[in-house]
C-alpha cells in the first residue's frame, strides 16, 4: 500500500533508519516524502540521505513543518528536550507517533500542551528486513483512523498488535528487546562451536538455518515449544544431556529475569522521563 502522508523523524539512529528502510523496501511511501532530523549529527543525516534518499534537516522546524505524520525516535533520556524545541511547532491536525520505550504517552501530551493524536509504538530492529514485531497503543486524542493510520505504517515493516497502553512496557521486554536476547545466544553457540573446531562460517549457517527452523515450526505447526522440545529429547541422549546442563546454570530463570527486569527498566524510564527537570 503507498500512501501519500509526508513522515518527520526527531532522532536518526537505529530505529529510525530499520523503520526508514523498512517502509521504503515496502513501497509505502517514497524516499522524498520521509524528512529526518536529529541533534547536530550531520553526517549521520547526509548518510541517511544518500542511503535512502531521504531528505534531511538540522533545523526541527523544517522537519516537521510539513509533515503529516512525526515520529519520535530519539532516546527517552533525550525526549523531553526535544519535546520542547518542537512542541511549538507541532499541530493539532499532525499524528505523532512515538517508539520510546517506557515513555506514557500522557507525558508527552502534557509536554507538547495540545490535544495532539499520540500513538505510542514498540517495534524492534528488524524492522529493517520487514520482520518488526510491533505492539501499538493509543493516546488520549488518538482517533481510531489515528491508530490506524499508525497500524499501516507499522504493517510494512513487519507484524502489528494493538494493544492497551499498560501492556507495553512487558512487551518493550519481551520483543522490542527480544532480538538481542537472540543474538546473545546466537554469539554463544558460534563461540561452542569455535571452540568444538567448527569454522564460523558453517557455525553461522546451521545455527541461522536452526533458528529458522525452529521459529517456523512454532508458527506453522502451532505446537507448544514444550511439545517441540520434548519431540528432540531421546532419553539418554544428547539434547536431555545439553538441556541438564541449561539447567544447571538455570538458564529459564535467567530467561525469565531477563525479560522481567527489561519490563522494569521500561517503567524506570518512563520515570526516569517524568523526574526529569528539563534545562
Ligand atoms: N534500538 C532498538 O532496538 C529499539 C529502540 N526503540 C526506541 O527507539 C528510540 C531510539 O533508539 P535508537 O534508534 O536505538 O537510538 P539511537 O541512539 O541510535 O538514536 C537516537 C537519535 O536521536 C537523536 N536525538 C537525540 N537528542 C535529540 C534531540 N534533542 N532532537 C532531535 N534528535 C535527537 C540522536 O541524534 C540520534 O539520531 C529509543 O527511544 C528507544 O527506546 C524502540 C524499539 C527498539
Ligand atoms: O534498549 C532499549 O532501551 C531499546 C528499547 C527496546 C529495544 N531497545
Amino acid at each position: 500500500m503507498k500512501v501519500s502522508q509526508r513522515i518527520a523523524f526527531i532522532g536518526a539512529g537505529s530505529m529510525a533508519e530499520a523503520i526508514i528502510s523498512g517502509m521504503i523496501a515496502q513501497g509505502f511511501v517514497k524516499s522524498n516524502q520521509i524528512i529526518v532530523t536529529n541533534r547536530e549529527n550531520r553526517e549521520r543525516l547526509a548518510f541517511l540521505g544518500d542511503k535512502y534518499g531521504v531528505r534531511n534537516t538540522p533545523v526541527k522546524r523544517e522537519a516537521i513543518k510539513d509533515a503529516d505524520i512525526i515520529v519520535l525516535s530519539m532516546k527517552p533520556k533525550d525526549a523531553k528536550e526535544a519535546l520542547s524545541e518542537v512542541k511549538e511547532y507541532i499541530q493539532e491536525n499532525q499524528l505523532v507517533i512515538s517508539v520510546l520505550a517506557g515513555v506514557a504517552t500522557s507525558f508527552m501530551e502534557d509536554l507538547i500542551a495540545k490535544k495532539v493524536s499520540v500513538v505510542r509504538a514498540m517495534p524492534n530492529t528488524s524492522a529493517m528486513i520487514g520482520f518488526s514485531a510491533t505492539a501499538i497503543a493509543a493516546g488520549t486524542y488518538a482517533t481510531e483512523q489515528d491508530v490506524e493510520k499508525a497500524n499501516q505504517l507499522f504493517q510494512t515493516i513487519g507484524t502489528t498488535t494493538i494493544v492497551e497502553e499498560n501492556s507495553l512496557h512487558a512487551i518493550t521486554g519481551l520483543s522490542g528487546s527480544g532480538p538481542a536476547y537472540i543474538y546473545y545466544l546466537v554469539e554463544a553457540m558460534e563461540q561452542a562451536a569455535l571452540e568444538e573446531g567448527i569454522d564460523s562460517d558453517t557455525a553461522k549457517d546451521l545455527i541461522i538455518q536452526t533458528l529458522m527452523g525452529a521459529a517456523e515450526m512454532l508458527k506453522q505447526t502451532e505446537e507448544k515449544p514444550a511439545v517441540l522440545r520434548q519431540k528432540i529429547t531421546s532419553p539418554g541422549g544428547t539434547t536431555q544431556a545439553g538441556l541438564e546442563t541449561l539447567d544447571q546454570y538455570r538458564y529459564q530463570e535467567a530467561l525469565q529475569a531477563c525479560v522481567k527486569r527489561a519490563t522494569e527498566r521500561s517503567k524506570e524510564l518512563g520515570r526516569l522521563f517524568e523526574e526529569t527537570p528539563l534545562n
